[in-house]
């Protein structure tokens, strides 16, 4: 398990949900469609499988390819699935809290999962605990199950308005039935969630880089406040909220999803790409080379080198094979844990003026290290660039984020920031730059963590992770 202590170092990726209604080989693509996902969570994952009578849960810790074996596979029988993969928000990290939850209440039997935070899930938990709720775990999902239970709705989807109007925060989520799946979507859209088709079958994910693993063609973005109940009539589209025009986080383009991932009409890569681009303009310098650090520096990386005619060239190589940095027990492990992932050229770097280019900085550990070793290398100039604006705020939507009084650009300045992590030169890209790239209005993104505009409210939040965890310890002291 990750110690809680350990995990928020980055911004670190969310979770991701994929669903199938009516098709024979629904674990399958299941599975399949989380293999693709697993860039957004892997602490633990899970499928739960129903033939429209009985349901089958197989939950795990660690990557989807080691919990699912071909044995556990094919006992997830039946045609309808939904499967999650799970970098944890509210609540530990343990088995207890891995998700899809499947329970059996009044009208049968339930199964969900979702991406996202339900800010309020304290609160809710609080008072369905006073009301007689007994919960097995310490998850924000398990709180969502209880309101539908609880709910008089006379239909699932009445029941699961109902209780979703009760949230706020930001989710898209998965409800599967004994004959029914649903996704929905908050009403800002704050996560992503795509439908799409395969051989006749309806299939739901948190990236289209799932369907293009499975063969299934995109058919649409769920909409914000959307509620797509797939049945065996077919599809039917509710809007059981309160309108909103969409507040997409823009953290998606810049660094979450999967640059082959299509999202609300923008390819991840291309906006990543045009995002260096703009940061050549705004933000251009005399220099030798432009070196991405690898994986996520490098789109923005090849636009900026493309914008400024300077060489783009991989100075920095990655070692693919370590795992990510956040699962180093101790601070002087994990900063060794940036060299065991990533190695400057010399015979490149020695002598030459360059540019680095990366996505965020959020604590600064991995820029300062970089910067470092690439001095180290013989750089006669470093100069960093950042593919999106200085991040100052926590995310409370999903995203396993420190503190904000951790995060290195809310307690410094640009200068401060430079001198820290021992660059020559240190620059942002602009909000206009970033959505110019992007190719949306700002109005249509939640970008709280870079400019601490929250969509919905966090007045009085700390930090999102393990919000359940302190709640209640604090209740039990
Ligand atoms: O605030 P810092 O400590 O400087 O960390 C920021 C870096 O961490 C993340 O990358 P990560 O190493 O997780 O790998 P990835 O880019 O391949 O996802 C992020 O993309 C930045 O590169
Ligand atoms: N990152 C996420 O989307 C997490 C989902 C949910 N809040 C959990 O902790 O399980
Ligand atoms: S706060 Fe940042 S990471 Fe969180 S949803 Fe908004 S833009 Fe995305
Ligand atoms: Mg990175």
């Amino acid at each position: 398990m990750i110690p809680e202590s350990d995990k928020a170092d980055h911004f670190h990726d969310e979770c991701g949900v994929f669903g199938v209604f009516d098709h024979t080989e629904a674990a399958n693509l299941t599975y399949l469609g989380l293999y693709a996902q697993q860039h957004r969570g892997q602490e633990s994952a899970g499928i739960v499988s129903t033939d429209g009578k009985q349901f089958n849960t197989h939950r795990g810790m660690g990557l989807v390819a080691d919990i699912f074996q071909k044995s556990a596979i094919k006992e997830l029988t039946g045609r309808h699935s939904i499967g999650h993969v799970r970098y944890s928000t509210s609540g530990d990290s343990g088995l207890r809290n891995c998700q899809p939850f499947c329970y059996q209440y009044a009208h049968g039997g339930i199964a969900m999962c979702h991406n996202g935070n339900i800010v309020n899930a304290p609160e809710l938990r609080d008072e369905l605990e006073k009301k007689g709720s007994i919960f097995q775990s310490t998850s924000d999902t398990e709180v969502l199950i209880h309101l539908v239970a609880r709910s008089p709705g006379a239909t699932m989807q009445d029941r699961l308005a109902e209780a979703v109007n009760r949230l706020s925060g930001g989710f898209s989520l998965l409800v599967l039935v004994e004959k029914r799946l649903v996704g929905v979507r908050d009403q800002n859209g704050i996560r992503p969630l795509v439908l799409g088709q395969l051989d006749g079958a309806w299939v739901l994910a948190s990236e289209t880089c799932a369907f293009d693993l499975i063969g299934a063609t995109f058919v649409r973005d769920v909409e914000p406040g959307e509620m797509v109940v797939i049945d065996e009539h077919g599809l039917q589209s509710l809007h059981p909220f309160s309108e909103s025009a969409g507040k997409f986080c823009v953290f998606e383009y810049v660094y979450f999803a999967r640059p082959d991932s299509t999202l609300e009409g923008v390819n991840v890569y291309q906006a990543r790409y045009r995002i260096g681009v703009e940061l050549a303009k705004e933000s251009p310098v005399e220099a030798d080379l432009v070196i991405p650090v690898p994986d996520s520096g490098v789109p923005p990386a090849m636009g900026y080198a493309e914008a400024s005619c300077i060489p783009f060239q991989m100075g920095l190589i990655r070692n693919h094979y370590v795992g990510r940095t956040f699962i180093e027990p101790k601070q002087s492990i994990r900063n060794f844990g940036v060299k065991l992932k990533l190695n400057p050229n010399r015979e490149l770097i020695k002598g030459k003026r360059v540019i680095l280019v990366d996505d965020s900085i959020v604590r600064g550990t991995t820029s300062r290290k970089i910067v470092e070793m690439v001095r180290a290398a013989g750089a006669k100039e470093i100069h960093m660039r950042i593919s999106s604006p200085p991040t100052k705020h926590s995310c409370f939507y999903g995203v396993d984020t420190p503190d904000a009084n951790e995060l290195m650009a809310n307690k410094m300045n640009l200068d401060e920031m430079c001198k820290a992590i021992g660059a020559d030169s240190l620059a942002f890209v602009s909000f206009e730059g970033m959505y110019r790239a992007v190719g949306k209005q700002r109005s249509l993104h939640c970008d709280a963590c870079f400019s601490g505009d929250y969509p919905v409210p966090v007045e009085g939040k700390r930090s999102p992770q393990l919000s359940l965890l302190h709640f209640h310890s604090r209740r039990s002291e």
